[in-house]
């Protein structure tokens, strides 16, 4: 891409000519036909500003608060996991980004960075991302135990959990919406190869079936 991208479509654009097929297509795609995708870009879309007009626009303030923590705009970073397969800062450089715009990430639980690095990296607000039913299908136990299994293991969570808040995390954003795994086609014939996940060393093996090592 010639000039510099403006709006998220160029940015996806510029992913695509950067990155490996397989990462590309990881954070791109979603599930089976894709429809729930195709329905949340569509809601997006039926969104709209409505227009004030003659209003004194020489200062705007955008600026919020989510549970008590100022942020410029009412606009914050989500969860996602895997941040280092798009770049080897992974997530400390969005942590870092998101610092720089006066706003909130949310770590993912399945991050590639530690939640000690990302809590290093900038001393802003973050909150972190917990899934009590842990979709890490694909995942081993350390003892040889199977991924289906890791849900029951509350002490994980709680380990995790209070490695957040000890990092100076001040909320935890508790999800329980992936109890298993989307049917990821294009991460399927991919044969997706992800890395480690940091947060888990010693306490699970990611080495296993990397087909299903997904989020
Ligand atoms: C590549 C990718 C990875 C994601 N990883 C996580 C995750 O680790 N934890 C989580 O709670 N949500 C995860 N999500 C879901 C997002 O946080 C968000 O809910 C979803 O993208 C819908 O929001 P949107 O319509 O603004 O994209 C992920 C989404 C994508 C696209």
């Amino acid at each position: 891409m010639a000039s510099e991208p403006v709006n998220v479509h160029e940015f996806r654009e510029l992913a695509r000519q950067v990155l490996p097929k397989m990462y590309y297509d990881f954070y791109t795609g979603g599930a089976e036909d894709q429809h729930t995708l195709k329905q949340n870009v569509d809601a997006f879309r039926r969104i709209m500003f409505r227009p004030r007009v003659l209003v004194d626009v020489s200062r705007v303030d955008m600026s919020t608060t989510v549970l008590g923590y100022k942020i410029s705009a009412p606009i914050m970073i989500a969860p996602t996991a895997r941040h280092q397969l798009a770049h080897p800062e992974g997530e400390v450089a969005t942590a870092r980004a998101a610092a720089a715009c006066n706003t909130i990430m949310v770590l993912s639980n399945i991050s590639t960075c530690t939640v000690e690095d990302v809590a290093s990296s900038c001393n802003a607000v973050r909150f972190f991302q917990l899934y009590i039913l842990s979709c890490l299908l694909g995942l081993k136990l350390s003892n040889g135990t199977f991924p289906e299994q890791v849900y029951k293991r509350r002490d994980i969570s709680a380990q995790i959990a209070q490695r957040a808040e000890k990092s100076g995390y001040k909320a935890i954003i508790l999800t329980v919406d992936a109890p298993r795994l989307g049917r990821r086609e294009a991460d399927i014939k991919n044969r997706m190869v992800a890395p480690q996940l940091k947060n888990f060393e010693g306490i699970l093996s990611t080495d296993v079936n990397s087909v299903s090592v997904i989020v």
